[in-house]
């Protein structure tokens, strides 16, 4: 396991505090403007792509001095980032409690380099389940793979959930302008009301079931996928017919013939793939059924262009590096608890919600690699939702709450959708630069109060509301702007994300990759299936649970 020390037993952690203890409090970001003009020139990354434009990453809106910065990299360098990201790249079981490698980097390696896992190497696997996708997205595509009365598939149901569903439902919407047609639909709840409303839009003719599950034993998806074949086989009575309507997405063989699904119609992968960090593989096949498969491959290609990016930059110019340090700046010392992520792209709406799970999976843990309890915070809580609507929900709390919430600002230049020749993205854009100059500057009571002059107040209506009208500002904010939202910069950006997630990791010294926390509440939940269908009183439990069942069973058939 890992022999590294407490995170705040490290010197280097200890030499923050102290930092920290010294001017965390009155480190102003106006202020360093004010008395730095190169600030944005030091604090900012553009990196050039291959294809579809710059993306810049500005870090200067942030509580953050040149002392401050130079102290955190060098946490990266004493918490071993470069070492541990080398040994991810090269197929090391860094899963340590699981024994896993842990390498989506090689779902999208491009340059096809040979990565090896106990001295094999993978990529011949991986070329050979992309050319599987290729092909039958063709096939959907060109109308070779037909459904039971001959007619092409119209639609796509994913049925998956977690990493099996929140990659390729958040993918699917954010490059829906590049849709080849096919309709695609995501199933993920166990509640039937999802799977119904689906079904009732749906023509089993034309309707291909995708059923995604890494492990194929999860109780949703399964459950899910039950239901979609029976209503399939209430409709066209040949059993045999499934197998043109039903594939599957799995490493587990033997659970995908159990359920009835010809192994030939299966997507294969590998237990070195985390289910958060799946929608580079065979998982990804409804992102390639819905843009095709060249789009596809271009998502790959950014991602790609950022693992190189990763592996290769300084660590001061290196863009997850940066996102991760900002975040342990803000956990670790001023106490955050939270980061939000507020796309300005209605087509990133469910940015938020993947990286929730990409985050909150990975990193919310508390005991180190080698078992050790944390005596400090790891994994923030993530949240957010596209500009401008949270702007008109939330951002009250943000501007004026009394909790620092980093942001991450994200935006693309271009549109796809220039409506009112391209002016409501002119106002979405100044929408999302002012929000963070308005964290940043906030409003002084002496401009509040000349504002408030200005409208006409004075004496005790004046001074009543000027408390209220005031903002602190000082509150940290990144900045990532993109030509456009392009595949290839869909790719970049998630990556970009899930190497930050790793990253901070690496710094807390947990194990990013496993996910036991989840396992608890289903043990639970099969027991208490048993208690709801049993007539008796149930009295197993504690009394709220108890309470709680036996109020159900009261209920459930009452008129
Ligand atoms: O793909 P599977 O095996 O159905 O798992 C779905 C999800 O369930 C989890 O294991 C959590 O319960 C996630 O990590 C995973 O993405």
């Amino acid at each position: 396991m890992s022999g590294k020390v407490l995170l705040t037993k490290d010197p280097v952690y200890q030499q923050i505090k102290e930092y920290y203890n010294g001017h965390g409090a009155s480190i102003n970001i106006k202020k360093l403007f004010d008395e730095d003009d190169i600030r944005f020139d030091k604090f900012h990354l553009k990196l050039t792509t291959p294809a579809d434009g710059d993306i810049l990453l500005d870090y200067s809106k942030n509580r953050v001095t040149d002392d401050a910065w130079n102290l955190l990299l060098e946490l990266a360098e004493s918490r071993d980032v470069v070492k541990m990201r080398n040994d991810m790249f090269g197929g090391e079981r860094i899963n340590v409690t699981e024994n896993r490698a842990v390498l989506h980097v090689a779902l999208r390696n491009r340059s096809n380099k040979p990565i090896l896992v106990d001295g094999k190497d993978v990529m011949p696997e991986v070329n050979a389940v992309l050319e599987h996708m290729k092909e039958f997205t063709e096939q959907i595509h060109n109308g070779t793979w037909r459904g039971y009365t001959n007619k092409k598939i119209s639609d796509v149901v994913n049925i998956g959930i977690g990493g099996s569903d929140l990659g390729p439902l958040m993918v699917s919407e954010a490059l829906k302008p590049y849709n080849q047609g096919i309709r695609s639909h995501f199933v993920s709840n166990v509640d039937g009301t999802h799977i119904a409303e689906t079904l009732k839009k749906l023509d089993p003719e034309t309707t291909l079931f995708i059923i995604a599950s890494k492990t194929f034993t999860t109780q949703e998806t399964i459950t899910n996928a039950t239901a979609a074949k029976r209503w399939f086989l209430e409709r066209c009575s040949e059993k045999e017919q499934v197998a043109k309507h039903f594939v599957a997405l799995s490493t587990n063989k033997e659970k995908v013939a159990a359920f009835g699904i010809d192994t030939k119609n299966m997507f294969e992968f590998w237990d070195w793939v985390g289910g958060r960090y799946s929608l580079w593989s065979a998982i990804g096949l409804s992102i390639s059924l819905a843009i095709g498969f060249d789009n596809f491959e271009k998502l790959l290609e950014g991602a790609h262009y950022m693992d190189n990016h990763f592996m290769t930059a300084p660590l001061n110019e290196n863009a997850p590096v940066i996102l991760a340090l900002m975040g342990i700046w803000y956990s670790n010392f001023y106490g955050a608890e939270t980061h939000a992520l507020l796309p300005y792209d209605q087509y990133l709406h469910r940015f938020a919600a993947y990286f929730q799970q990409g985050d909150m999976e990975s990193n919310g843990k508390g005991v180190t690699k080698s078992g050790e309890k944390v005596d400090f915070a790891t994994g923030p809580i993530v949240w957010g939702e596209p500009g401008t609507n949270g702007q008109h929900a939330f951002y009250q709390l943000i501007h004026q709450g009394t909790r620092l919430i980093p942001c991450d600002f994200i935006a693309p230049v271009q549109t796809h959708n220039p409506v009112e020749d391209g002016a409501m993205h002119t106002i979405l854009l100044a929408n999302y630069l002012a929000q963070t100059e308005a964290l940043m500057m906030g409003k002084s009571a002496e401009q509040a109060r000349a504002e408030l002059e200005k409208a006409g107040l004075a004496g005790d209506a004046l001074e009543q509301l000027l408390p209220h009208k005031v903002f602190t500002g000082n509150r940290p904010t990144n900045s990532i702007l993109v030509k456009k939202v392009t595949p290839f910069v869909l790719g970049a950006l998630i990556a970009m994300y899930e190497h930050k997630i790793f990253t901070q990791g690496v710094i807390w010294d947990v194990n990013s990759f496993d996910q036991w926390g989840v396992e608890l509440g289903k043990q639970l939940a099969k027991a208490i299936e048993v208690d709801l269908v049993d007539p008796n009183k149930t009295t197993s439990h504690d009394s709220s649970t108890n309470g709680l069942i036996n109020f159900i069973k009261i209920h459930k058939d009452q008129q």
